[in-house]
């Protein structure tokens, strides 16, 4: 597993660091954010890994589903931002296939932890200041969240 200690959250969190380093490549290369034939293969095979770990297949592509929307919020408000201020883009950074891996690598660590944890709700932790709150309210849709 990628991540072997990290918790439910900081791995959602981890989810969304590395798709700034998606929005860049993309950006970079010119792609869009969207990639529909991507997003239905990561659901496809959400499904069988949850079987492999005992998740209902429903919560876990939802919870994908999720994080998916999440990283496009992100990859957005960066592509916005880079389109307004082309300076404040990053230069280099990792290929979009290197970053496909990590992120494919993420799954399995979310679906085990979310096999471990169940499914209740979660209070995520801190926000990292570069990271608005509403990306990471769409991560927990599904999920649902309880703020202590
Ligand atoms: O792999 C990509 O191209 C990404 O931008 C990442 C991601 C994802 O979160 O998994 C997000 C948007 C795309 O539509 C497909 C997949």
């Amino acid at each position: 597993m990628a991540e072997p200690d990290a918790s439910l959250p900081e791995l959602v969190l981890r989810r969304l660091a590395i798709s700034e380093q998606v929005a860049a490549a993309k950006f970079g290369a010119g792609r869009p954010v969207d990639d529909p034939v991507r997003e239905q293969r990561e659901l496809a095979r959400v499904r069988t890994l949850a079987r492999e770990v005992g998740l209902d297949p429903d919560l876990a592509a939802g919870f994908l589903a999720d994080q998916i929307a999440a990283s496009k919020q992100v990859q957005r408000r960066l592509f916005a931002h880079w389109t307004e201020h082309p300076g404040d883009r990053p230069a280099g950074g990792p290929d979009l296939s290197v970053l496909r891996a990590e992120l494919d690598g993420l799954t399995v660590a979310l679906l085990d932890r979310l096999a471990e944890t169940g499914p209740e709700p979660l209070v995520p932790p801190e926000t990292p200041d570069a990271l608005n709150q509403d990306p990471l309210r769409t991560a927990y849709r599904t999920l649902g969240q309880r703020r202590s």
